[in-house]
Formats: structure tokens, sequence, C-alpha cells
């Protein structure tokens, strides 16, 4: 289909957001630490361009009982959105590339007093070798294309987003011979969210969304991966 061009981009931005992910934050000290809570960090860089606030985000957590295959998983299924993502009105699967590549399309609640937006975007999941001892992460990136089947309505704005959320499973070996159980796991995660909100939205409003709406859907996400694992055998 038309997205062969968007396979390289999204190729180039999956490895850079697994480059990027847990790499130290020294160099870049204009992050400003938005909140902290218990192994959940959330960061901010306020940035804009054309006087569109797109200010990116990077956040760390580490989530209990969980692997990082599970939380890329759920965050990647498009059919179970709608149980976690609370900001989003309609999710629609546009295409299937292949088994971890679809093309998605969500209409986003609105959020008073702005107009409502609308994303179209590649999303992918894929495992990559990190080349240290803690084993493979988990990838999944969201990054917005055009879709000549999804033409931007006059009915809301289109949002422009990158999102990656990379994760590594920590494993604290049980004693010799015992079966890792869910009590002997964590996911170490790293979320980087750029969205450009696709046309003026007053940057008190945006920040002050911003700050509200990504600890909640870390928190939120979070607690739904494991109330939806708990009971399952652990997917590694
Ligand atoms: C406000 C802000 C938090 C930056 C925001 C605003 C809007 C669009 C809605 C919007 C934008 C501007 C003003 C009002 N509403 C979307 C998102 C957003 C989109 C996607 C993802 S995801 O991680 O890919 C999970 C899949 O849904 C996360 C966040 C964030």
């Amino acid at each position: 289909g038309g997205l062969v061009p968007y396979l390289a981009e999204l190729e180039r931005k999956v490895s850079e957001h697994h480059r990027l992910a847990f790499q130290s934050k020294d160099g870049e000290s204009d992050w400003q630490l938005l909140l902290e809570e218990g192994e959940m960090k959330v960061y901010r860089r306020e940035v804009e361009e054309d006087g569109i606030v797109v200010d990116p985000l990077k956040a760390q957590n580490v989530v209990k009982g969980v692997t990082a295959h599970e939380i890329c998983h759920y965050f990647w299924d498009v059919d179970i959105r709608m149980e976690w993502e609370t900001t989003v009105e309609i999710v629609k699967l546009v295409e299937k590339i292949s088994d971890d590549t679809v093309v998605v399309y969500q209409t986003h609640k609105r959020m008073w007093p702005t107009m409502q937006r609308d994303s179209l975007f590649v999303s992918s999941i894929r495992q990559v070798d990190t080349g240290d001892d803690e084993g493979p992460s988990w990838v999944v990136c969201n990054f917005s294309v055009d879709h000549p089947s999804l033409p931007v309505s006059n009915k809301c704005v289109r949002v422009k987003l990158n999102i990656g959320l990379v994760c590594q499973t920590l494993v604290t070996p049980p004693a010799d011979g015992q079966p890792i159980t869910r009590d002997d796991l964590s996911c170490k995660i790293a979320y980087a969210a750029y969205v450009n909100p696709g046309g003026w939205v007053p940057a008190s409003v945006l920040r002050t969304l911003a700050k509200r709406e990504y600890p909640r859907f870390l928190r939120k996400f979070s607690a739904y991966v494991q109330g939806k694992t708990k009971d399952k055998p652990i997917m590694f």
C-alpha cells in the first residue's frame, strides 16, 4: 500500500526510541521534573513550534509482576485499547500491515476549551536486542502518518504524534530450581511522547492537560496490565 515509505521511517523511529530510552538525561539538563511518585518519574521540556506547544515528555516507571512483553502487548493491542485509554472516543483499526504493525485511527475526547482532535498513526511492536545482560527490550512505536482512506476531517484537528514505549523485564532469580513467579518479575518502562496538537491551544491549557494526563495514563495503564495478567501464565 501507500505506506511503504513509512516503514523505513518506522524502523528509524524504533531505533531512536530504543537508543534514547534508558539513556541518562544528564546531558539534556533542560528536562523539567514534573512529578516523582515512587519509581515513576515524569519529565518534560518546554518547546513551541510556530507558537504551538509541542513539549516532549519522557517518563520512567517500574511495574511489579509483569514482563516487558506484557506491557508492550497490552499497549499495542488495538482491541483492548478502550479498556485503559480513557481519553479516546473512537479507536479504529485502519489497516493491518503485518502481525506486529497496524495503522490506527483515533478520535480523542474533546478537552475543553479546545476543538476535538483525532490521530492517525502506524503502531508497531517488536523485540529489540539491547546487547546488555538485562536481555532484550520490547518496544512499541506509534507515529503519525497520512493515509489516503482517512483524510483530515473538518470536524477534528489532526494531531501529529511520535510515541515510544521501551520496556525491559527485570527478574530476581528465585531460589535455585524454583520456577519464576510474578513475584520475581518487574518491568522497567521508558515512555517518550511528542504530541503536536495540530493547531493552536493556549500554552497553559496544554501544559495543564499534559501534566494531568500523562501521569494518569502511566498509573492507570500499569495497574490495568497488572490486573489483566495476574492470573495468567507469564508472557516472556
Ligand atoms: C494533551 C496531551 C496530553 C498532550 C495529549 C493530547 C492529545 C490529543 C487531544 C488534545 C490535544 C490538544 C488539546 C486537546 N486535546 C493526545 C495525546 C496522546 C495521544 C496518544 C498517546 S499514546 O501513548 O499513543 C496511547 C494511544 O492513545 C498518548 C497521548 C496527548
